[in-house]
This record gives C-alpha cells, structure tokens and sequence, in this order.
C-alpha cells in the first residue's frame, strides 16, 4: 500500500520519522513523508526524514499561549503536500500524539486534504500516559473524538500500557544481570524520555510498518505469497470510522547447524516440524491479540478483522494459518475477515499481524472519557472556589471599607458543595430540604415556670424593631391584664447554650406565615410559657385506641361532641378537655397539624427552664395584623390563655 504520511507535533513527527527508516530499510519504498511542528528543537532530534520533509512554522511575533491554528499556515502546508510525489498514493496516515496542542490544526488540515484529494484519510493516534495528569488525557479524549468525526478509521497506540511493557521487560532484563550494567540499562530505560519514546516508536513501526508494506514488495527479498493481500483489502479492512487496534507477534525461528540436519532426516521428523510450524503461527496469533496489541481491545467487540502472516515462507504454516483464521473469524461481532500471507526471504524472524477494526469496547479509551469528566468536575469545583473566594475577598474589603456595616448572618451565605458533594447529598436525601445553620441563640424566661398564674397570656411578642416607635432593641413581653410589660432583653436571660431555631422552622412546614410574610428581622414570635405536648395522633383517633371490654368502640363524631355513645361507666369527655390541658385553639383558627410544631399538650408540673423555639413553640406572624387581632381579642376574652395557632 502506498501512503502519504504527515507527522503532527513532536509525537507525530518522530512516529513518521521512524517508519520512514523501516520503509527505506526494508527497500519497499511505498512512504512519502513529512513532519509538521512548531517546536524547532523537535524537527531537528528526528534522524531519518530529509530536510525537505520538515515543515516548521516559527512563532514570529506570536504569543507562547497563541492557539496553534494562528500559528501554522494551512495553505503552506497544502502548498508542500502538492509538491510532493503523491499522484500513486493508496491513502493518507496522519499521526499525532493525542493530548499535545499541534494536533489541533489537524480539523483544518483533513478538511484542506479532503478538498484536494479522494484517497482514504486515517489517523494513527498516540494515547498519552496517566502519569501526564488530568489534563493531557481529558484533552487526549476530546482530540480522539474529534479525530474519529473526521477520519475514515484511528489505528490505537496505547503509551500508557506499553510504557508498561517496556518497564517490565527492562526491570527482568535487569533483574537477570543484576550487575552494574544491569541496573544502569534499567535506570536509563526508566527515566531517559528520548530513549523511552524511541523504543515505543520502534514498536509502533513495526507494527504499522508491516501492515502499510502489505501487497508491496521489493525485488530481491520478497517471494510470492500463496494467499496475496493487496492494498484494497488493507484498506477495506481499516475504513469505517472506527477505532483499529493492531496486534503484532513475532518469533526468533530456531538457527544453527543441528537444527538444519534435524529438518532433512526423516518423514517423522517433517511431520513433527510441520506441526510445531503450526503451533508457532497459532500461539503467535494468540500473543498478538492478547498480549501484543496496540492497545488492549475486546476481541469479540470488533466489526472487521485481518490476519497476515510474514517470514520465510518455507516457515509460514497454513495449517496454523487457517486456523488462527477460523478462531478470528468465529470471534469477532462482524462477518467481514480477510488474511493473506507475505513471504519474506532474508528474515530469520516469523510474525503475525491482527488488524482489529470497528472496535466498540477498548477500556483505555473509556478510562479517558472518564478522566475526562473527572477533570471537568474539578475545573467547576475550582472555579467555583475561586468565586466564592473572591466574593469573599471583595465581602472582606467593603466590609474593612466600612461600605457594610453588618456582617451578615451565616445562614444568609448560600452552602458551597462540591459537585461531588452535591451528588453525593441529593442522593443521601441530605438536601433535599433546604437547611440553615442554627443559630447559637436561646431566649429563655428565668421564673416562668414557677409563675402561679394559671390564666395568663403564655405568649412572648418580639416586635418588629422597625415597627416600634422606640426602638431600643427590647424584647417586650406583652402585658397581663393589669400588669406591666416585660423587657425580654433587660429581665429574661438569653443563653446562647442551645441551637438557634432554623430558618426553616418559620417556614412552611409547621407554622402558618400569614400573607405578606414578615422578614427575618421583623417577625412576631409567640412561645408558651408552659411545655405543651401534642397528643399522640391515636389520643385523637377512634381508630387507634384499644378500648377496654365492655366498652363501646366510639363513633367517628366522637370528639365533635354531636353523636358520642358512651359506655357504661364511662364518662363524656369534657368540652373544656383542651382547656384544662392548658392549649386553647382560637376559633377559626386551623387545628395544630402533626409535626413538631404541634407537639405537646400542656401538662401540669414545672416547665422546662429554657425554651428551644426551633421545636415549633414560636409562631411566626405578621406583626401589625397579630397586634390588631390582639387588641380585639382582648376586648372579647380577657382572660384566653394558652397557645394561638396562626
Ligand atoms: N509514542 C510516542 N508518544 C509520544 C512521543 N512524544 C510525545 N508523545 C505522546 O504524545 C502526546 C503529545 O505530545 P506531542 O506530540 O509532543 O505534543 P505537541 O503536539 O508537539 O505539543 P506540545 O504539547 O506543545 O508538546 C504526549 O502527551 C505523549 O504522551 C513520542 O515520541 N512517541
């Protein structure tokens, strides 16, 4: 197969140059080559492409942060292509290294090509390593999307998994000459990063090397292939817009004198030969798809397949040969399969190549996806930080400015949640209803319990500071008939021992706001002064009440007072039942409802000597409506006491 290739970046520019080198090695020659970078030092490290293939573009008055597309001259690039020897090629290889900044030019250089050229465009995509952070793998995801859009296939090199490899076999190799040398060839492999990129270029060479050369040949070292893969079938393998993963297995074949003689002895001796020639092609075939892929893949996830085999062709099995076709053809999802065979004379090497296309299921490919969402949570979490710091800050300098004259209430600054958090506590039911920090307040009437006032207004006004005439910051009490008013903040001691009510406790949940609801700042709170307990809702229930035998279960009506059927020795429940508990409910008003704003009827005995109102025993109201209602509730009941449920 004849290819333009055109190396993108650092990554894609050493990648080119090193197929380059395979091609002119392997005297095909079916590779017109050139690198495009902006980083000068990059086109100069590369050791096999001619001066002419390398296309820099200098940041000549550009800033460093400028984007690449400001950079690089599309029309100079097309310009150099047309130029080149290009009338035969069979496609165009793009390759580039996904996470860098040069790959960015590649939409507009496939769109440029696209125009100018009908042969098939593939990418040949360098995934980075995790070690490169957050960053370089979210950005590798969203380039590998927009490269598959817009190429007709992206051949997968994994770095991060043959970085791996690479480390491994150099920490055995090291382990096994564990002498000086031995280590100083396993350090250097570990933290030299041109020697690393070197080796996974050689590997990515070869592999895709291989495959280009397919169907080509030279004139002294190739023979003729039994079954002949040419260029199209490579080609209708690969296109389809999916991603292609490459598996490449190769084995040293057995040399010396006793190996020659043992071929020619006897039948017996071919049978045997003949098979393990079989069982190499079969277990290469294996390595290749397991273990020596261009990136780890779901065999059974992949649409089209091909299978090549190359080497000696007195070593190219096909009996292994057919079989390892049989095994890819029944595993892969897709029907379409191809394989052919390339002989190669002057090699002491057999190889196999598995070309997987159309892969839905490659796990690193996933993994950046992932990363990528990782990553953009963390952005909004930092840039969420880094506003809320800086309200913070300006809150801070107007504050310090004297422009605010008020720290405002902690409840009043929204809760910040990570977006983690968030999921996390939407899920916990923990936000599901809005909360406030409590407040490390209490009010609480020193004596009030002890009082031997059985009929008495139980119910403390706080009135709106604005509303007063006077404001001086006095808690009042309302006065008892006759008696004075009570200054909460001069005689009632206010503790700061207790939580402080949440904001939602004036909300709608237990308490009744009336229309055109009372700011924070100006609301009425009424509290009891004796402890109430609600009745338990079977107390209220006909249904819930176990009735002793011989009693008469009493009707529904029965608290209504009209249809009751009492028992015999049982009393008529008093009308002034609620009364005596010490609860009056104001006529019209709604009936407590459960929660725990309704709870406790008061029952005789020594109140608590400190109040919670966050319990529901402060009602919220409108002030100038509660001090009307109060003035004509006066009027008729002197003497009503007990709580006004509003
Ligand atoms: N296999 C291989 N991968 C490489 C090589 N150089 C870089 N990479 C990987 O490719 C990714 C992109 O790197 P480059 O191509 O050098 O980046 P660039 O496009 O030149 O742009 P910069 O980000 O400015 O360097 C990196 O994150 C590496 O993971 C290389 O020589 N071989």
């Amino acid at each position: 197969m004849r290819v333009l290739t055109i190396g993108l970046g650092g990554a894609g520019s050493r990648v080119v140059d090193q197929l380059y080198d395979h091609d002119q090695r392997s005297k095909v020659y079916c590779m017109s080559a050139v690198a495009i970078d902006i980083d000068p030092n990059s086109l100069l490290q590369l050791r096999h492409l001619p001066n002419p293939a390398r296309i820099f573009f200098p940041r000549v008055d550009i800033p460093d942060h400028a984007l690449v597309t400001n950079v690089i001259d599309i029309e100079e690039v097309m310009t150099r292509l047309q130029s080149m020897d290009t009338m035969e090629i069979d496609a165009i290889l793009l390759c580039c290294g996904l996470g860098g900044s040069v790959i960015d030019i590649a939409p507009l250089i496939i769109a440029e090509i696209r125009k100018s050229y009908v042969e098939p465009i593939f990418a040949l995509a360098v995934l980075p390593c995790l070690e490169e952070g957050k960053r370089v793998s979210a950005k590798a995801a969203d380039d590998l999307d927009a490269l598959q859009e817009l190429v007709d296939a992206v051949i997968l090199f994994d770095n991060e998994t043959w970085s791996q490899k690479i480390k491994a076999a150099a920490a055995a190799a090291g382990a096994e000459n564990a002498g000086v040398m031995g280590q100083l060839r396993q350090t250097s492999i570990g933290s030299d990063p041109r020697t690393h990129y070197n080796m996974l270029n050689e590997r990515i060479a070869r592999q895709i090397g291989l495959l280009l050369r397919a169907g080509e040949f030279n004139e002294s070292g190739l023979e003729v292939a039994e079954i002949v893969l040419d260029a199209g079938e490579v080609l209708n393998t690969l296109k389809g817009n999916g991603f292609v993963a490459v598996g490449y297995a190769t084995e040293r074949l057995p040399t010396g004198w006793r190996n020659v003689f043992r071929r020619r002895q006897s039948l017996k001796d071919f049978i045997q030969g003949s098979q393990e020639k079989a069982a190499r092609i079969i277990s290469l075939a294996k390595k290749a798809v397991y273990e020596d892929v261009s990136i780890p893949c779901d065999l059974t996830s992949a649409d089209k397949a091909l299978v090549l085999i190359a080497g000696p062709s007195a070593e190219l099995s096909m009996k292994g040969f057919q079989t390892v076709r049989k095994w890819i053809d029944r595993s892969i999802a897709g029907l379409e399969m191809r394989s052919g065979d390339y002989p190669v004379k002057s090699t002491s090497y057999v190889g196999i190549i598995i070309v997987l296309s159309g892969l839905a299921n490659i796990p690193r490919v996933e993994e950046l996806r992932e990363i990528r969402v990782e990553y953009q949570l963390e952005c909004e979490e930092e840039r969420l930080r880094m506003e809320e710091e800086a309200r913070l800050r300006e809150e801070g300098e107007a504050l310090a400015a004297g422009a605010i004259s008020e720290v405002p209430d902690e409840s009043d600054i929204p809760g910040f949640a990570s977006p983690f958090e968030s999921a996390y506590l939407e899920e916990t039911g923990y936000m599901a209803e809005p909360t406030t920090p409590e407040r490390d307040e209490m009010i609480s009437l020193s004596g009030r319990g002890e009082s031997g006032h059985k009929r008495r207004d139980d119910t403390i006004d706080i009135l709106p500071k604005a509303e007063k005439e006077q404001d001086d910051g006095a808690l009042i009490l309302p006065p008892k008939p006759g008696g004075r008013e009570i200054d909460l903040a001069g005689s009632a001691s206010v503790t700061s021992s207790m939580p402080a009510p949440k904001n939602s406790t004036f909300g709608l949940k237990g308490i009744t706001i009336e229309k055109a609801g009372p700011k924070d700042d100006a609301i009425t709170y009424s509290a009891p002064l004796k402890p109430v307990q609600r009745p338990r809702e079977g107390a209220l229930s006909a249904d819930a009440g176990t009735l002793d035998h011989g009693v008469q279960r009493p009707k529904d009506g029965v608290f209504t007072g009209d249809h009751v059927t009492l028992g015999q020795g049982m009393q008529r429940p008093k009308d002034d039942l609620f009364e005596e508990a010490g609860l009056r409910v104001r006529e019209g008003a709604p009936l407590p409802k459960d929660g725990p704003s309704g709870r406790g009827l008061a029952r005789p005995g020594p109140a608590p000597k400190e109040v919670d109102p966050s319990r529901g025993k402060l009602d919220v109201i409108d002030a100038t409506a509660r001090q009307k209602s109060r003035n004509e509730e006066k009027r008729s009941d002197e003497t009503d006491s007990g709580i006004t449920w509003l």
